[in-house]
């Protein structure tokens, strides 16, 4: 199955003259990229510029060679896309709510009713098939959201913030189904927080201030991090200095003090030990190298 998307050069300027795209370059095919950066980075607007809903200021975005901005239903027939700020119909069962979508989207009804059910199935829902959506948790409109972005059996799925407001839970159970959907698709899942696509994304892009910082497989960004990753605790009464002069990616209350995992180029102070960094410290490491933390 032919899928490839590629990210040239793109750029975008809000009205107001915000530049929120710099120069974004991806060659993606198959599997999960993980999408990640932190609040303002460009995420959503590169999300909406893939979903054919704003047009690149500059640069293209091409879908197996074809460019979509100049051809936009060559994609949209092999889309299927969650926005940041899905909503649902709250009178509307799950089932109605689909059909309603399938039917926007131009699924003949035979075959809508057939990718109803097999899209509810596959998110878990067929039980809960015929409840008002506003009875439902946060985590299974969620779930609502990705059924509906599969109804065309896409190709390419972008998933934007998806986990915002989930509980523990719900979140976990989301990152499940996305890793069960990856399949022969590209998804494309945005976020700002590492543990939403550490397990489950065959590849990574870093974005901040709209500008792409890093593309590769999560052990390269992690690589990259090696010797600058720390282990250290301090009391209590030095907790906020540490805080202030250090990127920490977390803190552990022991009897000894607090036990800070952090990243910095050279050792935080006495006592410090090197340690195997993870995804979020490479993570960390990389927005501080940029000065973007
Ligand atoms: N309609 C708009 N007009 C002007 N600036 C905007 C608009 N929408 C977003 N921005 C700005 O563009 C930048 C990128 O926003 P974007 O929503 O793409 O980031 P993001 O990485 O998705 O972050 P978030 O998770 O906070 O949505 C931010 O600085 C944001 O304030």
């Amino acid at each position: 199955m032919h899928c490839e998307l590629r990210v040239e050069g793109v750029g975008y300027r809000y009205p107001n003259g915000h530049e929120a795209l710099a120069g974004v370059d991806l060659a993606l095919g198959p599997g999960i990229l993980g999408l990640l950066g932190p609040n303002g980075a460009g995420k959503s607007t590169l999300m909406r510029i893939l979903a054919t809903l704003s047009r690149p200021g500059s640069g293209r975005v091409t879908w197996n060679g074809t460019d979509i901005a100049r051809q936009p239903d060559a994609l949209r027939a092999e889309l299927g896309y969650l926005p940041q700020d899905f909503g649902v119909y709250p009178a509307l069962s799950a089932r109605e709510f689909l059909a309603y979508l399938a039917a926007v989207k131009g699924l003949p009804l035979k075959r809508a009713r057939d990718r109803v059910d097999e899209c509810l199935a596959l998110v878990g829902l067929s039980e809960a098939a015929d409840r008002r959506l506003g009875g439902f948790s946060g985590g299974m409109r969620q779930r609502v959201g990705i059924a509906q972005a599969l109804l065309n059996d896409p190709r390419l799925l972008i998933v934007d913030e998806p986990t915002v407001g989930l509980d523990p839970e719900e979140r976990l159970r989301f990152r499940h189904l996305i890793t069960d959907l990856a399949g022969q698709r590209l998804v494309i899942l945005s976020t700002h927080i590492v543990s939403d696509i550490e397990a489950s994304a065959t590849s990574l892009a870093v974005m901040a201030r709209g500008k792409r910082l890093f593309h590769g497989e999560p052990e390269q960004l992690m690589a990259q991090a090696s010797g600058h990753a720390w282990e250290w605790t301090v009391p209590e009464s030095e907790l906020a200095d540490a805080r202030a002069r250090f990127a920490i990616s977390s803190s552990l209350r022991r009897a000894d003090g607090i036990r800070l995992r952090l990243v910095s180029e050279q050792s935080p102070g006495q006592g410090a030990t090197v340690v195997e960094p993870d995804l979020e410290d490479a993570y960390l490491w990389l927005l501080e190298r940029h000065g973007a933390r």
